[in-house]
């Protein structure tokens, strides 16, 4: 898989406007009601990872989930975290 340029993961980023990327990866933090509700998100977005076979780097703090996404073997950003970044929004959005 072939890692984007900065010019390229800027371009689609226009399209989530919830991430940002620094650091050779896309991030994006995401609040919820509480525990609960943020941990059953994330069940959910684990499911779609393993069906992509691509994971996050992430974090939760009660009821707060931070998530960095790049692809370990290409070493930056490719359109495999897009895929995920997507499919990410998308359950998100169903959750709210
Ligand atoms: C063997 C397996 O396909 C690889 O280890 C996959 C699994 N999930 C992954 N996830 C991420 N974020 N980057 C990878 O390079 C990666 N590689």
């Amino acid at each position: 898989m072939e890692k984007l340029s900065k010019n390229d993961i800027e371009t689609r980023l226009l399209r989530l406007p919830d991430w940002e990327y620094f650091d050779n990866a896309i991030h994006a933090e995401f609040e919820f009601e509480n525990f609960k509700d943020c941990f059953s998100a994330m069940s959910r977005i684990a499911f779609e990872c393993e069906a992509l076979n691509h994971h996050p780097d992430w974090k939760n703090v009660y009821n707060v989930l931070s998530i960095s996404l790049s692809t370990h073997d290409a070493d930056g950003v490719t359109d495999k975290d897009f895929k995920l970044a997507q499919a990410i929004e998308a359950i998100i959005e169903e959750e709210e």
